[in-house]
């Protein structure tokens, strides 16, 4: 794919990916572009329609998957999610680099595609600050929370594999973990 090479985020559930993603849009507005994602999973407070996924029914999204529409697509937690080619295209065109929040499904499957993005895993110190964050997150019931910490373990295992992500960044300290993120991204432009 042209152009310069997009970014794939993953982590576990609640180390902090969309934090970071949401400072680093902020600081480089007009450099970096957030693909929306589809999901079947319903709105939290604040979250908008078309800014932070785009919200459908699971028969919506199972037809336009079936249709060609997605380039990867995984079940978490209950909700399907998935990223769309169009979501890609929609950064792309406007010249930025595009950014992917991703579950671990999606990195292996993306693997498989010709994106040739930078992979960037974001894992929390541990699985105690993990529960802690999510639990005063206040997002999820407790079955929800159990599925997501039960998912955090598979993660953060998979995720020593050799060469799976470029970048590993323990999210302690948010502004440390944030100029790692900077480092990271600036020294990836470089070798594109
Ligand atoms: N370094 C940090 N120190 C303390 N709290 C943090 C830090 N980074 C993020 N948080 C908090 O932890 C919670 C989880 O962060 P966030 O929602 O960004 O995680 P996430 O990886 O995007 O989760 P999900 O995959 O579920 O969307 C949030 O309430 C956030 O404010
Ligand atoms: N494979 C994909 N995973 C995605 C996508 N969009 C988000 N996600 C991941 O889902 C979980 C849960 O997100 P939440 O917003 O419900 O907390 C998280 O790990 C995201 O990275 C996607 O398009 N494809």
């Amino acid at each position: 794919m042209a152009g310069p090479r997009p970014v794939v985020m993953s982590g576990p559930s609640g180390a902090g990916k969309s934090t970071l993603l949401k400072k680093l849009l902020n600081e480089f507005d007009g450099v970096f572009g957030f693909s929306v994602s589809h999901t079947t999973r319903n709105p939290r407070p604040g979250e908008e329609n078309g800014k932070d996924y785009h919200y459908v029914t699971r028969e919506v999204m199972q037809a336009a998957i079936a249709n060609g529409e997605f380039i990867e697509n995984a079940e978490f937690s209950g909700n399907m999610y998935g990223t769309s080619k169009a979501a890609v295209q929609a950064v792309q065109a406007k010249n930025l680099i595009c950014i992917l929040d991703i579950d671990m499904q999606g990195v292996k499957n993306i693997k498989r595609t010709d994106l040739n993005p930078i992979y960037v895993s974001i894992q929390p110190p541990s699985m105690e600050i993990l529960e802690k964050r999510l639990r005063d997150r206040k997002t999820e019931s407790e079955e929800s929370l159990q599925k997501r910490l039960h998912a955090a373990k598979v993660d953060m295992e998979i995720s020593k594999e050799p060469g799976l992500f470029d970048v590993v960044i323990i999210n302690d300290d948010l502004n440390i973990a944030y100029g790692k993120l900077k480092d990271a991204l600036l020294e990836g432009g470089k070798k594109t």
